[in-house]
């Protein structure tokens, strides 16, 4: 396994919410703001602003077939993109709430 996909897992697995992100990318400031909304506490990371970054991103393509940020997991369970977070908005209070991270 390579150091960014060993990276990439332990983020999931330790972690109740995280996003891949990149700090230019409307769709991911859509789903932060829809988990500050919600008060998750979640682990962000801003793809384009680290030096493993691009690794990562490739990395999360072979975890979860997804190559597009925002990337989104809760509970280790991949949810998708922004669409996808935000086609389950009613359900995440609820979620957030199993996951521990409100
Ligand atoms: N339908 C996707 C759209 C996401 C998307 O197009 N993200 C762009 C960045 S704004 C992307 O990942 N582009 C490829 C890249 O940055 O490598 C969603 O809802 O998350």
């Amino acid at each position: 396994m390579s150091a960014a996909k060993a990276k990439a897992q332990s983020l999931i697995n330790e972690n109740a919410v995280v996003v891949f992100s990149k700090s230019y990318c409307p769709y991911c400031k859509s789903s932060k703001d829809l988990l500050n909304k919600n008060g998750a506490k979640y682990k962000l990371l801003e793809l384009d602003e680290l030096e493993d970054g691009a690794d990562i991103q490739k990395a999360l393509e072979e975890i979860s077939n997804q190559r597009t940020v925002p990337n989104i997991f809760i509970k280790q369970k991949h949810i998708g993109g922004n669409s996808d977070l935000q086609a389950i908005a009613s359900k995440l209070p609820e979620m957030l709430k199993d996951a521990g991270a409100v």
